[in-house]
């Protein structure tokens, strides 16, 4: 589904400043293609729990067995949960019940931080003004995380866009993005060993990332049979570690079969995104994935979505590029596919494949211009 962005008919713009409780019905643009299905009552994913505590003891055999455990659910669909993550449970439930006091906000307040396209950051309502068709049942706040030391770029960015007011709100992400980040940075050393990579390679690659942190409000839903809170779609990014509230909503698409990944108290969900597709050389897949909506309660979310420091090429390690499975997608930087997922290309099933076709092509391009030029 290539991109729209034409901006929303006027009438649009009035719709979103009511409530979306008031509405009884769902208005066209919400409507997704193959709505009317039953979509609450799928089967649940049998995911492995990662307990990291284990992994992070060191005994060989604990090893091994989670590295087997990550190696065949990154190979089939890319999702398993993290338990023991030492993620503090105070910071968790202050970060979810602040998603609360800012998406109840009035419109107006909410719309100070404003998300203005392209820009991936700040407030947004079912991107407005970005789509308008099959819009997303829901509204989102998506900050930016960077790892640098002493940077402290969430508490910098709500400062400046909402003020002091908004401090706990700043800190409170700021915190729980950086432990995201070291979360998954263990993550990186767990995955490099299940592929026999070593700690080394992802690690390094990532230890300075440039991260999105999304905080997701979905709204209840009179026809959760015709809309949804996110479309089908594979992450782009490298890795994303979901808080979800225990409402539950989340699905993915595994055998031609939708399958549920219910909330667990205390545990993230993890899943593998395009770009770690792309530096795993195709060996770990990225899964098709999206959220159903109900017609009686709010669900909310926290997704961090690692995301290497923008100026890095992804290259897979050596050992995964073989004559059996030769590289497969070309140099990029993650700057680069983000720029395409923001001003070109709606993120969906396909975005790698379409991306990757994009650059060869103007790699081409550019070798012919190069080679008439030396005529
Ligand atoms: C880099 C990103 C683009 C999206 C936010 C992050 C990672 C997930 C992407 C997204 C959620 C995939 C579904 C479509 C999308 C448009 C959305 O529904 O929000 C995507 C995000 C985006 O482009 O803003
Ligand atoms: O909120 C969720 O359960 C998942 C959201 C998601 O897939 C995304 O924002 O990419
Ligand atoms: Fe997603």
């Amino acid at each position: 589904m290539a991109s729209e962005t034409a901006i929303l008919p006027s009438e649009s713009r009035t719709f979103f400043n009511d409530s979306w409780a008031k509405l009884l019905d769902v208005p066209s643009e919400f409507v997704w293609p193959g709505g009317g299905e039953n979509r609450p009552n799928v089967p649940e994913l049998e995911v492995p729990h990662i307990d990291l505590k284990a992994f992070l003891s060191g005994d060989p055999q604990t090893i091994e067995t989670l590295c087997t455990q990550v190696n065949e659910a990154c190979k089939k669909h890319g999702f398993f949960m993290i338990v023991n993550h030492g993620v503090d449970a105070d910071l968790v439930v202050q970060a979810e019940s602040l998603i609360n006091e800012f998406f109840t906000l009035p419109m107006e307040e909410k719309m100070r931080a404003e998300r203005v396209f392209p820009s991936p950051w700040g407030y947004a309502s079912s991107f407005l003004g970005r789509f308008h068709s099959a819009l997303p049942w829901k509204e989102t706040f998506t900050l930016s995380y960077s790892a640098e030391p002493n940077r402290r770029s969430i508490e910098e960015y709500v400062d400046k866009v909402l003020g002091q007011n908004y401090k706990r709100f700043g800190t409170t992400f700021q915190e729980y993005s950086e432990a995201m980040s070291n979360v998954c940075l263990v993550l990186t050393e767990l995955l490099g060993l299940s592929l026999g990579v070593g700690r080394k390679y992802f690690r390094d690659f990532y230890e300075d990332n440039e991260s999105l942190i999304r905080l997701n409000y979905y709204p209840p839903c009179q026809r959760p049979d015709l809309a949804l809170g996110v479309g089908p779609h594979c992450d782009p990014t490298s890795l994303t570690i979901l808080h979800q509230d225990l409402v539950g909503g989340l699905q993915v698409f595994v055998d031609d079969q939708w399958y549920a990944v219910s909330p667990k108290q205390g545990a993230f969900v993890v899943n593998i995104g395009d770009t770690f597709t792309a530096i795993t050389n195709g060996v770990y897949n990225s899964c098709l994935h999206r959220v159903v909506v109900n017609e009686k309660v709010v669900r909310r979310t926290i997704a961090f979505f690692l995301t290497p420091n923008g100026k890095k090429v992804v290259v897979p390690p050596k050992e995964l590029i073989t004559e059996e499975n030769p590289r497969r997608y070309p140099d990029f930087t993650w700057a680069t596919f983000l720029e395409f997922t923001q001003k070109h290309y709606r993120s969906d099933e396909n975005t790698l494949e379409v991306f990757t076709k994009l650059v060869e092509e103007e790699k081409n391009q550019q070798e012919l211009k190069e080679n008439n030029d030396a005529i």
